[in-house]
């Protein structure tokens, strides 16, 4: 099988998935929404703001040229509504967010006003259709207020609430199974020992899918040892069943114990593709598991170096994730920035550079990790960004503009 790009190997995936059928949909209370995907639109079930109404605490009058005093008739309050009439020459006085009278068309603010107990005088001119905020002003009656695929954060709930939704139409949540593998992985707390290296991969999946809103995830860890192989592909086949969504980290090249293509094979997954033409994270599978229920699972080998990891998964994973999620948004936003440091590095292939974007006088600036290796660590710590340098472009220096993935800035 030949390696692939980046982008066919999105482009393989969009085409297996137009052939299935889309996430299920359910109805939740506005109070568990934060962090789901809206399945519909949501349109204004009323007029925002329903009513004329008042920015400021004051008084409303029905405007009268040359008129600067009036006879306080009234007093409205916010949630209160004032039937009656106002007659020329009339005030009422009224507090923020109530409903103005409709015989009124201006609302004066009482710093402006002297006011006896009766009657108020009013300093400086009264322009007529001061300070009404008209109904209407935000939307009308059955406009899409907000789309579906759109992620419930605080904002876009609060809006729901305001529209008067209780509970709102969510896209069913991805279950995801992530599998880490090798004997030399421990779990973290343990004493290190010769050979052996602390799983950081397995917090780096999980956090980096919890961080994106995927929160439903279920672990295992296959050792590679080959006595314990089939035990191992028999609980990885369990815990399919009830994964859409498979991500395993390691195992997933040419060496004697890469084990992890033969456990996809082995669970029934058909494989897309299992090399891309990029660096670091040539090592890279991706397959699909479709049951005769007509459910499939999605299976996405990562390397086990970290850097080719952790860039894997924002480039091949997070846009199918977000794709089957129902995210209308699924790309990474992407933007070209001046390199703050040269990279002189053979690039055969796509390269995918971790750094930090930071803020200048001058403006954004990219700069790159000191190790960009795949099997660096220590710079996942402070990346936010991810530039690709182009395959034969051996030399960038400074100042030179490249395209940057932003890793942290997702909607
Ligand atoms: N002869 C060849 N050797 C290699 C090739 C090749 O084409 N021919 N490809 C290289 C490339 S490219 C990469 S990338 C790695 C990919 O290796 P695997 O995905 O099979 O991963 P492992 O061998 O299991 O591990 C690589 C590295 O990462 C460490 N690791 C693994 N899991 C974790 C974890 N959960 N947390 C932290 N670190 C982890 C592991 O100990 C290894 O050091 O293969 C090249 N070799
Ligand atoms: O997949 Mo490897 O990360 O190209 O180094």
């Amino acid at each position: 099988m030949d390696a692939i790009t980046v982008e066919a190997s999105q482009q393989q995936w969009h085409t297996e998935l137009v052939k299935r059928a889309k996430q299920s949909v359910e109805a939740i209370p506005l109070s568990q929404a934060l962090g789901r995907v809206l399945a519909e639109d949501l349109t204004a079930q009323s007029d925002m703001p329903p009513f004329r109404k008042s920015p400021y605490d004051g008084f409303v009058i029905p405007y009268q040229s040359q008129v600067n005093r009036f006879k306080v008739i009234g007093l409205i309050g916010a949630g209160e509504v004032f039937d009656g009439p106002v007659a020329q020459g009339e005030a009422v006085r009224i507090m923020t967010g109530a409903p103005i009278p409709d015989d009124c068309d201006t609302m004066i603010m009482q710093e402006r006003c002297d006011f006896d107990g009766e009657y108020i005088t009013v300093r400086g001119e009264i322009k007529q259709g001061d300070n009404i905020v008209p109904q209407g002003e935000e939307c009308s009656t059955g406009e899409v207020v907000i789309k579906a695929g759109t992620v419930l954060d605080s904002g876009v709930i609060a809006v729901a609430v305001g529209l008067g939704y209780a509970t709102v139409p969510v896209y069913t949540t991805l279950k995801i199974l992530v599998l880490t593998s090798g004997r030399e992985i421990i779990p973290v707390g343990e004493p290190l020992t010769a050979g052996k290296i602390y799983n950081s991969n397995l917090f780096m999946l999980t956090n980096l899918l919890a961080e994106h809103g995927f929160q439903d995830i279920m672990t295992y860890h296959v050792s590679d040892a080959p006595e314990l192989l089939d035990r191992e592909i028999a609980k990885v086949q369990e815990l399919s069943q009830q994964a859409d969504i498979i991500i395993s980290t390691g195992g997933v090249s040419v060496g004697l114990f890469d084990s992890m293509p033969a456990i996809y094979k082995a669970i029934g997954a058909h494989t897309l593709y299992n090399r891309v033409l990029m660096r670091p994270g040539a090592a890279s599978y991706g397959g699909l598991i479709t049951r005769k229920s007509g459910e499939y699972t999605l299976c996405f080998g990562l390397s086990g170096n970290p850097t080719a990891a952790y860039n894997g998964f924002h480039l091949l994973v997070l846009p199918i994730l977000r794709f089957c999620q129902g995210y209308a948004n699924t790309e990474l936003m992407s933007v070209t920035l001046p390199l703050g440091a040269a990279i002189h590095k053979k690039n055969p292939f796509d390269r995918y550079v971790q750094g930090v974007i930071t803020y200048t006088a001058q403006g954004a600036v990219f700069i790159p990790n000191r190790v960009f290796t795949s099997s660096a660590l220590l710079g996942l710590a402070q990346a936010n960004g991810l530039a690709k340098l182009e395959q034969g472009k051996h030399s960038y220096e400074i100042g030179d503009r490249i395209p940057v993935l932003l890793l942290k800035n997702h909607n």
